[in-house]
């Protein structure tokens, strides 16, 4: 639920023929995922540092040569976001410059344990200026958005062209997110 995770992705050209295209589908194999966006099968090697944030060396492996990083709390524990700043000043150092970075504040279904409002996840993320959306690894709420806008930007960064349309992250997280209703708001 909380710390990080890590994705490198390679396109593999054209989409199979049973994946019609826009429209994406999800293939989930161990820890391969394979969106297809736009007809381009994008295939992501997800990580995660499973516990194993106390020793930093380890994690800084981990996460030096990703393409992107989720960086998760749990909605229902302060002290998991106040972990988030530590997170982040931390990947400034030690990752990619470029590094697609998404903040996700999981366990959205429990309302009735909420100690973070969405307000102070959105804040942080606009400090950062990362998109920012609540998750539930319970229900799924947003969980293949997540993945889907990270295929989307690394889709987008290795086929850029001049003259091609362009795609911002945080316009598509936040025009696509689900929020969780309003009784869970504090
Ligand atoms: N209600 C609810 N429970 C969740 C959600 N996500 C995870 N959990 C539960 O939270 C507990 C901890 O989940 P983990 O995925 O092990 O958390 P973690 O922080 O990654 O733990 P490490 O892998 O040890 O770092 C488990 O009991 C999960 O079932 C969620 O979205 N909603």
């Amino acid at each position: 639920v909380t710390g990080m995770s890590g994705a490198a992705a390679t396109l593999d050209g054209e989409a199979p023929e049973h994946s019609p295209p826009c429209s994406p589908s999800y293939d989930v194999t161990g820890k391969n995922k394979v969106v297809t966006v736009d007809g381009v099968r994008v295939k992501l090697q997800i990580w995660d540092t499973a516990g194993q944030e106390r020793f930093r060396s380890v994690t800084h492996a981990y996460y030096r040569d990703a393409q992107a990083l989720l960086l998760l709390y749990d909605i229902t524990n302060k002290s998991s976001f106040d972990n988030i700043r530590a997170w982040l000043t931390e990947i400034h150092e030690y990752a990619q410059r470029d590094v697609v970075i998404m903040l996700l504040g999981n366990k959205a279904d429990v309302s009735s344990e909420r100690v973070i409002r969405s307000e102070d996840g959105e804040t942080l993320a606009r400090e950062y200026g990362v998109p920012f959306m609540e998750t539930s690894a319970k229900t799924g709420m947003n969980v293949e958005l997540a993945f889907l806008a990270i295929a989307k930007e690394l889709k987008y960064r290795a086929l850029w062209q001049p003259d091609g349309p362009s795609f911002q992250i945080r316009d598509f997280v936040e025009s696509q997110k689900k929020r969780p209703s309003c009784c869970s708001v504090l």
